[in-house]
């Protein structure tokens, strides 16, 4: 191992049977002792189903097992418990859930099916949404619920309260929940944290330092028994206190864990020295930080390229045309380049700029598959199915395929469940009931009867194989036919990938002995492990990889650009204020430069739009601590020509001549080829060739 290790994290994967703590910066290897950890431990004669590796997202979860199915044998990998905390606890929860007072078929839900509660709850308390603002109030009953397990400490406004309510009747669990309810668990039942301490003997965890209270107690409690806990992690790395995460988990380390061993590496082997150098002397800045010494004997690279734009979609055009410069000079493939931004939105103009040029890329993280519709409404037929008591998905789905239970029928049907303080479905399972009270078509009424005798004839199914149950459910509802008239081929290939996905769930489950095929089963792995990006966003393995930084962490690429380097971007607006937010944005920055092996690119723009207009932007603070001997500026001619007011020019197309350079607020920088009248045919960097009014114009002489 000594040939793949350096002397420290060769001492950090064999040290066991105590606490171990593996600080160190960027890319020196944590991720790497703990997966050589693990194979050691194994090698040891430690079983692999007493082992418990924990990550922070989904994507490296898979990335670890991927990496490890080299290393080991199929059979033992698959008995290791790998996973996110989310993942690991909710299949735990699943097993004792009657403990907790929530019947085994309760649903997960994401965040986006928690703000649409809390959006209705908004409404039912008939607060303003401008003021009560779904998001950030999901962001407070968050850090309410990972920050104190115990609930008699929760602030219970009406909003959280009510929220809880609503997930407690209607089956639901959101994601906080399943760390909130593994502590009351553990707390309650000692006879199961017992279990459970025996079960996980060795636990490692990667990512440390963005792990928050919540998730903290769970690991300490597990830990109790056996005192074998491995954890790595990079305070300079912490990007999510804004989701709880604690730093002083790693500060308390050896206060907490008595015997405790700290190991620190400083060798890193990811990155060229200007980088390593450039990175040291950004989170130098930070107050609040571990020293740490990182250094590296990769040869010293290149400077870090700085690229002021004029415009957003120039910004967006020269990352598009660096990178197909730099791939056919270099010799690159496109999945060597990644370029990240702060936030999601960010990513518009650079894809169009990258369909102009005929670039594959890959935007990972944005649009999940299963905020499509057509998928949607399939999990809500599978969710209702699993829980008779998720009223959300049954509205959803009460009338689609239409089968004439219209927005008035469903009206006088919510009124009774309100009247008679009964689920929505215990209702129209006794319709018949309730002829007297409402006046509802016998028509209808039997078309109510109908689809509840079919949603309960699956529900007594739930044992049965996901992938034949769900195609006969899909079948027995006419749902394909549905998806099929509205002619849409993407859908029709979404909802052929979706089944293709539980398929090879149930292929998959049934190769490990006791692994549950349930629909439910497959529903909770949908949103807690399975990396379903490349399926359903038809993403391809050559091509540049698009995402927001958060989602980069532990990822490494030879060529990183940043974009949107601009105040109130990155630093966000939201952070500008306080010293400690800006503090988290410097080290995302940091988190940025440390996922180059080779090569980075800084862009930001003179010029944005917002709301509509543009205006002017101010370089982030960022780019000006970056000390000039480790930057070259890249020259942009752009940014010297003058561009005059049209309002000024008015209507008099005399000001303009075949040749010149001109800008437009749609489309950028171009060049006049043609003027006829009014009309003028303009080439436009982004976009090519389009005719446009003079007066939309502005001139560069
Ligand atoms: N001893 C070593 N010899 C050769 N390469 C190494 C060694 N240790 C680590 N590496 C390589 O260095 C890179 C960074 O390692 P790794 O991803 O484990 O770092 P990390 O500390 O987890 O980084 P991050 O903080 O970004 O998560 C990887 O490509 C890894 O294979
Ligand atoms: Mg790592």
């Amino acid at each position: 191992m000594l040939s793949i290790l350096n002397k420290t994290q060769y001492k950090a994967v064999t040290t066991i049977d105590r606490p171990t703590m593996v600080i160190a910066g960027a890319g020196s290897g944590k991720t790497r002792v703990l997966i050589y950890r693990l194979i050691h431990l194994i090698k040891s004669g430690v079983k692999s189903r007493n082992i418990l590796a924990l990550t922070f997202t989904k994507k490296s979860a898979n990335e670890i097992k991927y990496r490890l199915s080299s290393l080991i044998d199929k059979n033992e990998l698959d008995k290791i418990s790998i996973g996110t905390f989310h993942s690991i606890f909710a299949k735990l929860l699943r097993k004792n859930s009657y403990l907790i007072g929530y019947k085994k078929n309760y649903i997960i839900y994401d965040r986006y099916d928690s703000e649409k509660i809390i959006k209705k709850i908004i409404k039912n308390l008939n607060l303003d949404k401008n003021i009560y603002r779904s998001k950030s109030l999901l962001d407070k009953i968050s850090m309410i619920k990972n920050n104190s397990f115990n609930e008699r400490n929760l602030d219970i406004t009406n909003i959280y309260a009510n929220y809880k309510k609503y997930c407690y009747q209607n089956g639901i669990m959101d994601f906080d929940d399943i760390l909130l309810y593994t502590n009351i668990l553990f707390n309650k039942y000692p006879d199961i944290l017992n279990k459970y301490q025996e079960y996980f003997k060795y636990i490692l965890i990667d990512e440390y330092q963005d792990t928050n209270y919540s998730q903290y107690r769970i690991i300490k409690l597990l830990s109790l028994k056996h005192n074998n806990l491995f954890v790595v992690g990079d305070d300079s790395q912490s990007i999510y206190s804004f989701r709880g995460a604690n730093i002083n988990n790693i500060l308390n380390f050896k206060k907490d864990y008595k015997n405790a061993v700290i190991i620190r590496l400083e060798q890193n082997y990811r990155s060229t020295k200007y980088i390593v150098d450039v990175s040291n002397q950004i989170i130098s800045l930070n107050k609040r930080k571990i020293d740490k010494k990182l250094w590296t004997k990769n040869k010293i690279g290149k400077k870090i390229k700085i690229y002021k734009a004029f415009s957003s979609f120039e910004e967006s055009y020269f990352v598009a045309n660096t990178i197909s410069k730099l791939k056919k000079t270099k010799k690159l493939k496109y999945s060597d380049f990644c370029v990240l931004y702060r936030t999601n939105a960010q990513s518009r103009s650079l894809e169009e700029s990258f369909i102009k040029k005929k670039i594959p890329y890959n935007i990972y993280g944005s649009i999940s598959f299963y905020k499509r519709k057509e998928i949607k409404d399939l999990i809500a037929y599978f969710r209702l199915i699993v829980n008779l008591n998720d009223e959300e998905s049954l509205i959803r789905i009460i009338n689609y395929p239409k089968r004439g239970i219209g927005e008035v029928t469903l009206k006088k049907i919510l009124f009774l469940s309100k009247q008679n303080e009964k689920r929505i479905f215990e209702i129209l399972k006794n319709i018949n009931n309730y002829k007297s009270i409402i006046n509802i078509d016998q028509k209808i009424l039997d078309n109510i009867s109908n689809f509840c005798k079919k949603i309960l004839f699956f529900n007594k199914r739930l044992d049965e194989d996901a992938f034949l149950l769900s195609k006969e459910i899909s079948e027995t509802f006419g749902l394909l036919e549905e998806i099929k008239k509205d002619k849409i081929k993407q859908g029709i290939d979404n909802v052929e990938e979706f089944f293709n996905s539980i398929s090879t769930f149930v292929e998959d489950k049934k190769k490990i002995k006791n692994e549950e095929i349930s629909l439910n089963a497959y529903l909770e792995s949908l949103y807690l492990d399975l990396d379903l990006d490349y399926k359903f966003n038809n993403l391809t393995k050559e091509s540049v990889s698009l995402m927001t930084i958060h989602l980069s962490k532990g990822l490494e690429f030879p060529i990183i650009f940043i974009i949107g380097l601009e105040e109130k971007i990155f630093p966000s607006i939201l952070s500008i204020s306080s010293q400690l937010e800006i503090e988290e944005e410097r080290r995302l920055f940091y988190v940025a430069l440390t996922r180059a092996k080779e090569d980075i690119f800084l862009t930001f723009s003179k010029n944005r739009y917002k709301w509509g207009k543009i205006v002017p932007t101010i370089c982030s603070r960022f780019v000006k601590e970056i000390d000039e001997k480790y930057i070259k500026y890249i020259k942009n001619d752009l940014n010297n020509q003058k561009f005059y007011d049209p309002s000024l020019l008015g209507s008099d197309t005399n000001h303009l001549k075949e040749g010149m350079i001109v800008y437009s607020n749609s489309f950028g920088i171009g060049k006049i080829i043609k003027i006829e009248g009014k009309i003028i045919t303009v080439y436009f960097n982004n976009i090519g060739e389009k005719k446009i009014l003079n007066t939309k114009l502005k001139i560069s002489y």
